[in-house]
């Protein structure tokens, strides 16, 4: 039996960071520009020593990718691509045994919620949602003649850049969130409202009309005034519905917390004023609220069956 080692050598190899969410508000004026990345960065070029003698003399970490990524993002993305040239750019020209790399991008788009009510017909100055996100849904129940109708909706992404805080909550020896009174609000929005049965028995409910009403008013509730709290929030959402919609009986929604916390950019001589941030995805805050007319029950059995709300 030999005891050489099989001669190896190695093959084709990169490294680098992967899926880098970064959210950059520009806010040199009060009306507000988002831009909203997944960038993953990999480099390419001699790394032997890594990978043969456990030498990392070579290996610009990972961590340091990311926060590159973070650290250009100060100065504003513009497009992907562009973004991903001075990614490449830097990582080849800093580091003389880089020779290359992949660099890639999703960018998620937003548009301004339109807020006509607020005298903002061309879209809200700080209130954004994602494109093309939202799926409607819709439950009938019917038991007898009792015939019963809930809408909604799942993943109407929406984001407040300003105007939301969070103070005046209780303190104990695990708490180290640091009040702010000028944090991202964000949410995936997951809806659903029931309809009154003799609204919908005497056919007077225009469902798909009611539909897209529903939603402005949930979008106009989000953008209006200062949130103290998601919970505050969407109270105000749910009073706009039920104020303009006799015929809906109730409302409960279902809302991640959607955590975006600003990057320290000082270690590279960067000031970040409430531009870069990092958008987290877990854990997140979950915030479940059911509202309804004070004058019906709470518990109606059209809702068994529908999962993921309180
Ligand atoms: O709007 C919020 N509601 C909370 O209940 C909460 N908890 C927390 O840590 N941050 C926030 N934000």
């Amino acid at each position: 039996m030999s005891t050489e080692n099989t001669k190896i050598v190695l093959g084709k190899n990169q490294y680098g960071k992967a899926e880098v969410r970064v959210v950059k508000i520009t806010r040199d004026t009060d009306r507000h520009e988002i831009e909203d990345l997944s960038v993953t960065s990999q480099l390419r070029g001699d790394f032997d020593a890594a990978h043969f003698d456990g030498d990392n003399g070579h290996v610009v970490p990972t961590d340091t990718q990311k926060n590159t990524v973070y650290g250009f993002a100060r100065e504003g993305v513009g497009s992907p691509e562009q973004f991903l040239l001075r990614l490449a750019n830097h990582f080849t020209s800093e580091f003389g045994w880089v020779t290359g790399g992949r660099w890639e991008a999703e960018q998620y788009a937003w548009e301004r919620i339109s807020a006509p009510g607020q005298g903002k017909a061309e879209g809200h100055d700080h209130s954004f949602v994602r494109k093309g996100q939202e799926v409607r849904n819709a439950v009938v129940v019917k038991d007898g003649d009792a015939v019963q109708v809930i809408s909604g909706l799942n993943d109407l992404t929406v984001l407040k850049s300003t105007q939301s805080g969070f103070v005046g909550y209780p303190k104990d020896r695990f708490t180290t969130l640091a009040e702010t009174t000028e944090r991202i609000l964000a949410t995936d929005v997951s809806a659903r409202w029931r309809y009154s049965p003799e609204a919908v028995a005497n056919g007077s409910v225009d469902f798909n009309k009611s539909y897209d009403d529903v939603k402005a008013l949930l979008l106009e509730g989000f953008t209006e005034g200062y949130s103290y709290a998601l919970q505050q929030t969407l109270f105000q959402m749910a009073q706009k519905v039920l104020d303009a919609h006799a015929e809906i009986e109730e409302i409960r929604f279902s809302t991640p917390n959607k955590h975006h916390f600003l990057v320290d950019l000082t270690p590279f001589g960067l000031d970040n004023p409430n531009e870069v941030f990092y958008a987290a995805d877990r854990p997140y805050g979950l915030i479940e609220a059911n509202f309804q007319r004070e004058s019906i029950s709470a518990d109606n059995d059209a809702w068994d069956g529908i999962t993921g709300f309180c």
